[in-house]
């Protein structure tokens, strides 16, 4: 499950980003699936530098993980260019329609007025933060949240209850696809216990585990910490989900309840609930993001009830930057009679 929702977050922001269909969902794009690999393990490999003592090393002579995370580089910047040419190819065909429909239209126009500053490379780096921001973060929060409903079945059932009460109030559809078209504003809005679970798993599995800033100054923190210039300054978002100093005494239980009042969600302050990062840098796409999981989720929780393959196996980490399961999620979903 986690690689299907790898894909179709991929999807999502290749369609809302850049305007391109990337069919890798169907498995009909051989580019696309060699592509996400590549961008998968040069992610892993790019982690494990902070632990290989011998990791410029080996870049130097092009050996081991280096070598191999060179060529995962190399397919990566293939596939942007490639994905920029297209655009610009495309552009002058429609150029009103482009602009209004995706982020890199605009940025290829702008492109043309500064054409020095905003080369092919500055683009290709504004894909890559768009796919990195955008990819694994909503694909892994949605995977731990479905893992969380398997393991806790009658919270799975109420969000299944909220899902068939509010959009049973709506026009029945024979097919997936046309209940998924015709999901509104307003439904979503409206899941109050679906996106209190949401941002529960998001506490305890935030999809960026760590995260950090490197000191301009030298300066001093407001507990009296000197910090010097240069010295990097991180956070622990899985360990601040998990302290019961935060969260009282039942931080590491699954309870969506504690960011319910009345039925109606309660944000925490972005400082205690981090997983979007705080301050004047936060997430840009978290809006985006709750959408795009709460339809995902009511699609797939309208229609299936699902089950863990094998319900004693230990779910691990795979170490990179964002929290994904390590042999990824098996799960039987089980078709429902809709009712
Ligand atoms: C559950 C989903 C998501 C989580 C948990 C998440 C989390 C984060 C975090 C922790 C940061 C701060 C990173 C840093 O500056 O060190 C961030 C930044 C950012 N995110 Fe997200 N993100 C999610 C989804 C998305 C999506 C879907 C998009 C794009 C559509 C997106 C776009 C961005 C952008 C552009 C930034 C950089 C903002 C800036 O530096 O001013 N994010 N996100």
């Amino acid at each position: 499950m986690q690689k299907m929702l790898m894909k179709s977050t991929l999807e999502s922001m290749f369609k809302v980003g850049f305007g391109i269909d990337l069919k890798c969902m169907d498995g009909s794009s051989k580019e696309g699936n060699t592509f996400m690999k590549a961008f998968d393990d040069a992610n892993e490999m790019v982690y494990w530098r902070y632990v290989d003592p011998f990791w410029k090393f080996k870049r130097s002579l092009n050996i081991g993980s280096e070598a191999a995370l060179k060529n995962n580089i190399q397919i990566i910047h293939n596939f942007v260019h490639n994905v920029i040419s297209t655009k610009r190819k495309l552009l002058p065909m429609n150029p009103e329609l482009n602009v209004k429909e995706d982020i890199l239209s605009r940025f290829l126009v702008e492109s043309e007025k500064d054409p020095e500053t905003m080369n092919d490379k500055y683009l290709r780096e504004i894909i890559l933060n768009f796919i990195i921001a955008g990819k694994d973060t909503s694909a892994n929060t949605l995977s731990w949240f479905f893992y969380m409903l398997c393991k806790n079945p009658l919270i799975q059932e109420k969000i299944a209850e909220e899902v068939r009460d509010i959009s049973n109030r709506e026009v029945e559809y024979e097919y997936v696809d046309d209940f998924v078209t015709n999901i509104t504003e307003a439904t979503l809005d409206q899941m109050h216990y679906l996106h209190a679970a949401l941002t529960e798993t998001l506490r305890l599995y935030p999809a960026v585990p760590i995260d950090g800033r490197c000191a301009m100054e030298d300066d001093i923190l407001p507990d009296g910490h000197k910090v010097r210039k240069g010295d990097g300054v991180y956070y622990m978002a899985y360990a601040m989900g998990r302290m019961s100093t935060l969260w009282g005494e039942d931080a590491h239980c699954f309870r969506p309840e504690r960011w319910l009042h009345n039925g109606v969600f309660q944000p925490e302050s972005p400082f205690k609930f981090v997983a979007f990062h705080a301050g004047p840098r936060i997430c840009l796409g978290k809006d985006f993001a709750y959408r795009q999981m709460k339809i995902v989720s009511i699609a797939v929780l309208r229609h299936f009830r699902l089950k863990l393959v094998d319900d004693t196996k230990a779910v691990n980490y795979r170490t990179m930057f964002t929290l994904h399961m390590k042999e990824g999620l098996h799960l039987y979903a089980v078709p429902k009679t809709i009712m």
